[in-house]
């Protein structure tokens, strides 16, 4: 029994996000991914329409968690996609504040991530004003060209031994051949990829998903 239990507490989560297909989700469940990412985000090569997302989310059975990623949307558009995809995560990705995530999290009691650009010590120690307020931060890359999925890695060092507050992942130019690298760096509990498992921007690829998810387990059994 205590087997079992250990083997749980280390699996690694994994989150694959910009699903926008029936075949790679189904694909990114069966490869054992914990969290599937749809994002509504018109400038985004992965943006879904709210009524594609909800399709989607219908093909994922209860154990695997549907993150539903906005950027900046008014709260009529968060309700919309609340009410409309039904998600179990919602992933604010742009500018929010703390006081808004707060809101959304305590008047919807979904589970609620913020996304935050990590470039220094100072901008770490910044992120701590969302403390309260989320049930996870997500430490990715800076924006560049896109809030987010630019497939650009930070560095990782800058998470190492850092004592977090509360629950965290790490995105950001993760692929198959580093993501080992970034567990060992970072110890983190939940790895995020999108470019790294896709052909072309927008596209992603059965077999990447297979081999980044294998890679992670292949880490875990281990530790
Ligand atoms: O994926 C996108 O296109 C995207 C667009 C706008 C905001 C956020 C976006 N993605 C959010 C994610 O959680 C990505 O998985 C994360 O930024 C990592 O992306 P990548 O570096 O491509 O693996």
């Amino acid at each position: 029994m205590y087997g079992i239990i250990l083997n749980q507490q280390q699996r690694s989560l994994i989150k694959i996000c910009g699903l926008s297909t029936e075949e790679t989700v189904d694909a990114a469940i069966a490869a054992g991914a914990t969290h599937i990412g749809l994002v509504h985000f018109e400038k985004s090569p992965r943006h879904i329409s709210l009524e594609d997302a909800a399709k989607l989310r219908r093909r994922v059975p209860a154990e695997v968690k549907v993150v539903q990623l906005l950027v900046n949307a008014d709260p009529k558009l968060t309700s919309q996609a609340i009410a409309t995809v039904r998600p179990d995560v919602i992933q604010f990705h742009g500018s929010e504040t703390p006081e808004w995530v707060k809101i959304v999290r305590k008047q919807t009691g979904l589970e609620v991530w913020k996304a935050f650009g990590l470039r220094d010590q100072a901008s770490l120690e910044s992120s701590s004003r969302y403390v309260g307020a989320i049930d996870r931060i997500l430490f990715d890359t800076p924006a560049k060209a896109l809030p987010g999925g630019n497939g650009v890695a930070f560095d990782w060092s800058l998470l190492a031994g850092h004592d977090h507050p509360i629950p965290w992942g790490l995105a950001g130019g993760l692929d198959t051949e580093n993501v080992t690298e970034a567990l060992k760096t970072t110890n983190t509990p939940l790895v995020d990829v999108s470019s790294g498992v896709e052909s072309a921007p927008g596209v992603k690829d059965v077999d990447k998903i297979a081999a980044f998810c294998q890679a992670v387990r292949e880490f875990d059994a281990s530790r």
